[in-house]
């Protein structure tokens, strides 16, 4: 079970809503991924205009907990806005803090990340920070008592994976709350590795949106996402320098 603040969740599968082809291939996606929790742009989605286009208009919502997030804001305070607007609409009590700090890269800004953390908390939201893949940061994240941490694996909508494994590991394992690997993740063998090093879950994207299928991609994910939680349960043999035969020889009677 993934536990957010006082939810829990059997997927580890956290889905983004944005660049589907349409809303029917994004539906298919959503219902073959199994994904409970689903994040958008409050300021992307016309939550409060009832007659726009909405792709939530098309799900039974009761079925998902609806992760807004406050991508376009660039400081704190344009997050918390956003965040109290979310809330206001009585979504949830979620939120994905997004502040970037660089329009090329679209890395979060740390220093604003950490303050709107600090106001939503404040606040009394159960606060999910996007963040780079900084240990300290993750760290002081943590201390503040966010609920999850979410540490990006590459910047977002590059599809290049786990660009730096060493410090993902260090924020996995000094982590007292979850961790969710998001943005980045390119291809099913990216996500089933973050959760074979220990990531509590995966937000992804992109690569299920801009895939050749996007259907078939979102079936991909969750099974990568399953195998890697499973062989992380089960522990991974040692690498080791050198062979050491399958079946030892040791005990058989020679011919
Ligand atoms: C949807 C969302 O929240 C994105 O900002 C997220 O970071 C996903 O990134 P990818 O599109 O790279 O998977």
């Amino acid at each position: 079970m993934l536990k957010i603040g006082h939810y829990e969740f059997h997927s580890r599968l956290l889905l983004g809503t944005g660049k589907f082809p349409n809303f029917e291939i994004q539906k298919q996606a959503v219902d073959v991924s199994e994904s409970q929790i689903l994040t958008f742009a409050v300021r992307r989605m016309n939550i409060f205009e009832a007659s726009q286009p909405n792709f939530l208009s098309m799900l039974d919502v009761s079925q998902f907990t609806l992760l807004p997030n406050t991508a376009g804001a660039k400081t704190a305070e344009e997050a918390v806005r956003i965040a109290k607007l979310a809330k206001a609409s009585g979504l949830c009590d979620m939120i994905k803090v997004e502040v970037i700090g660089d329009e090329r890269t679209l890395l979060p800004d740390p220093i604003e990340t950490l303050k709107a953390s600090e106001m939503l908390l404040a606040e009394g939201f159960i606060v999910l920070p996007y963040t780079s893949d900084d240990v300290l940061l993750a760290k002081r994240l943590q201390d503040l008592g966010v609920h999850a941490i979410m540490p990006g694996a590459s910047p977002i909508g590059t599809g290049q994976g786990i660009v730096n494994p060493l410090n993902l590991s260090f924020i996995i394992e000094q982590a007292t709350v979850p961790v969710i690997v998001d943005a980045g993740i390119g291809a099913p063998s990216d996500a089933a590795l973050a959760m074979e090093m220990g990531a509590d879950g995966v937000l992804l994207n992109t690569a299920v949106s801009g895939a050749k299928d996007p259907v078939k991609m979102a079936l991909a994910m969750k099974l990568a996402i399953e195998a890697g939680r499973a062989g992380y349960e089960a522990g991974r043999i040692p690498k080791k320098r050198y062979a050491s035969a399958s079946s030892p020889m040791e005990g058989f009677s020679r011919v």
